[in-house]
């Protein structure tokens, strides 16, 4: 039993691959203000009465196709690195999520009820960049837990590490075996958020797609800048893995609705690169730390078919860090070093 411990928080997946699980994840999901950000009565009338009358069955054909013997692949994974990470601390540890199961009020209360004198613990949102949809969402969410249900506790946050020196040396070691392969080009993708999400979480209120290569400018923004803060988790990585300019680039992934998103899009570079002259290319997916429905289905399968429909010859998916032992300590490491 111990007074301090550790909370994994990662994104949810639904209980099953069937509509009728996928449609109450989906409501979970979409109807957070964070995710579509418009007022309550607009938001529930897109929800409920536009996107969930037609995407439960889309999406639940999707999760189909990639769900495992175990369950969901990120829900998989999530546990698997769980397990890595007791084994690298003394601390307890717990999984949470933000949609669906086991919530994070969940986590808390297992973390509670194994060391019933615990005092403090450390939440670490498994999320390298910040974004109000993925890192922030999980932040507040955590905070009304612990307000409504835990009030003595004491909860510290870590923060977003995309510049983490040590997060960039294990996501590039991660990389190595498959870049050690012959290669035109290798693409980051990242989910894409809406341009105006950027230009909410922007602190100064006037930087953010508003200065000129604003996310290669030093500004108190960038603290909250996803796009800054994924750009610079690529150069972090081409850096330590000694990619050339001309072979790599980023784009952005998984845009829902109409409202202008981040760009250039994954799937149109990808159906673009062969007409370029890349037959080879590696796509890597950073923003996720556990694969998922958005790589294993949208870029492994949909995105590879892009590529070799247009003229591509060779597709290799990058996995993501999932259970990795030097990313299991690292985040050992962080949850200590708050503790
Ligand atoms: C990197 C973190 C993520 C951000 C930022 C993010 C923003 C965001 N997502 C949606 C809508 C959907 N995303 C879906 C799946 C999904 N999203 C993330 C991560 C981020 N999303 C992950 C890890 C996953 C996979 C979950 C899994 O179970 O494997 C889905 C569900 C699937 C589908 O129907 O396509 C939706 C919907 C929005 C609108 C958004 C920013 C505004
Ligand atoms: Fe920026
Ligand atoms: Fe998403």
């Amino acid at each position: 039993m111990s007074k301090k411990g550790i909370l994994l928080v990662n994104l949810g997946s639904p209980d099953s691959p069937e509509v009728k699980d996928v449609k109450p994840y989906l409501d979970e999901f979409l109807m957070d203000e964070r995710v579509i950000d418009k007022p309550y009565w607009l938001r529930s009338l897109l929800v409920r009465g536009i996107i969930l009358k037609t995407r439960p069955k889309k999406s639940a054909e999707a999760y189909q196709s990639i769900w495992w013997d175990e369950g969901s692949p990120l829900i998989v994974l999530s546990e698997r690195l769980l397990e890595q990470v007791r084994k690298n601390t003394d601390y307890p540890v717990e999984l949470g999520m933000r949609y669906g199961n086991p919530s994070i009020e969940a986590g808390i209360q297992k973390l509670v009820d194994g060391n019933p004198d615990l005092e403090e613990f450390v939440m670490i949102p498994l999320y390298p960049h910040y974004a109000m949809s993925s890192y922030e969402t999980v932040v507040v969410k955590a905070r009304e837990v612990m307000e409504a249900k835990f009030p003595k506790l004491k909860m510290k946050v870590k923060n977003v590490f995309y510049d983490d020196p040590r997060y960039l040396e294990v996501l590039a070691n991660s990389m190595k075996p498959y870049i050690n392969k012959e290669y035109d080009h290798i693409l980051f993708s990242y989910h894409g958020i809406p341009e105006r999400h950027v230009q909410k979480t922007d602190v100064t209120n006037s930087h953010c797609l508003m200065v000129e290569n604003c996310c290669s400018k030093d500004s108190p923004a960038q603290q909250t800048c996803y796009r800054h803060q994924v750009f610079d988790t690529t150069e972090g990585v081409v850096e330590r893995l000694g990619i050339p300019k001309e072979k790599y680039s980023n784009s952005f992934q998984s845009r829902l609705g109409r409202d202008p998103w981040l760009q250039p899009f994954s799937d149109k570079v990808i159906k673009d690169l062969p007409g370029k002259g890349v037959k080879k290319l590696m796509v890597v997916c950073p923003a996720f730390v556990s694969d998922c429905l958005e790589t294993i289905e949208e870029i492994g399968v949909e995105a590879r078919e892009f590529f070799m429909e247009n003229g591509g010859e060779e597709f290799t998916l990058i996995p993501c860090m999932n259970e990795n032992d030097d990313w299991a300590k690292l985040v050992a490491t962080w949850g200590e070093e708050l503790l």
